[in-house]
């Protein structure tokens, strides 16, 4: 059977990253993804946001929903501090199997734990089955449709605290529209845009960081 593009640039990183490099991972993808096959990593121009914004938060706990190929899980987990640790989630096993081989080649599969399943159906599980508190930092990059009911979610839940910092891709490319009008107009959230570019195109995007206020 004929090769997924996820399996195809997993192959292209085993054969040409350095393992346990995740900044060999990371150009790796991105070089397979500018060159040969575009995929919906988040990618280096956007990755320079999210890199700051993960060094800004210093997460303890992060959750990212919207795991993909692993590049964003890689990303986030190369900066967190030694007992930190990142909870990234795919409902695509696909994606997943592809996800799990990437951390764990980029050496970073002590701080990342990889759940497969319904983001609604994961983030009500995070504080007993995960033995989550409140989240630091929350990376949005799954399915635009879900970004509002899993922000809701994530309050209904009590995983923010006063300080959490969501973080949110795509808000102009594809867009998230209802997301944006409800965070925006939610007092308990202060937001700021970060303009950039579609990943690897030179397409208008940009990133939402919203910080929740309590
Ligand atoms: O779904 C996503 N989740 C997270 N990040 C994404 C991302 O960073 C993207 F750039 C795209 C994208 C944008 C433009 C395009 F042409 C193709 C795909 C998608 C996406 C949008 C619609 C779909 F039907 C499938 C994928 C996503
Ligand atoms: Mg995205």
């Amino acid at each position: 059977m004929n090769q997924s593009k996820e399996q195809r640039i997993l192959n292209f990183v085993l054969q040409n990253a350095v393992r346990g490099d995740p900044c060999s991972v990371m150009e790796t993808i991105d070089k397979y993804c500018s060159e040969k096959e575009w995929a919906m990593n988040v990618g280096d121009e956007k990755g320079v946001i999210l890199d700051k914004t993960v060094e800004e938060v210093n997460p303890k706990v992060a959750l990212e929903l919207g795991t993909y190929c692993g590049y964003s899980a890689v990303r986030i987990a190369r900066l967190l501090k030694a007992g930190a640790r990142l909870l990234t989630v795919e409902f695509n096993p696909e994606f997943a199997a592809i996800a799990k081989q990437m951390i764990e080649f980029a050496g970073v599969q002590d701080k990342v734990k990889l759940l497969e399943g319904p983001s609604e159906v994961i983030i009500p599980q995070l504080k007993k089955k995960y033995e989550v508190d409140t989240l630091d930092f929350v990376f949005v990059d799954h399915w635009k449709d879900r970004y509002t009911p899993d922000t809701i979610l994530l309050q209904e839940c009590s995983l923010l605290r006063k300080g959490s910092v969501l973080l949110a891709d795509n808000i102009i490319f594809p867009g998230a529209p209802e997301f944006v009008k409800y965070i925006r107009n939610n007092p308990r959230f202060q937001c700021s845009t970060y303009p950039s570019h579609l990943e690897y195109m030179k397409v208008q995007d940009a990133m939402e960081k919203a910080v929740f206020l309590g």
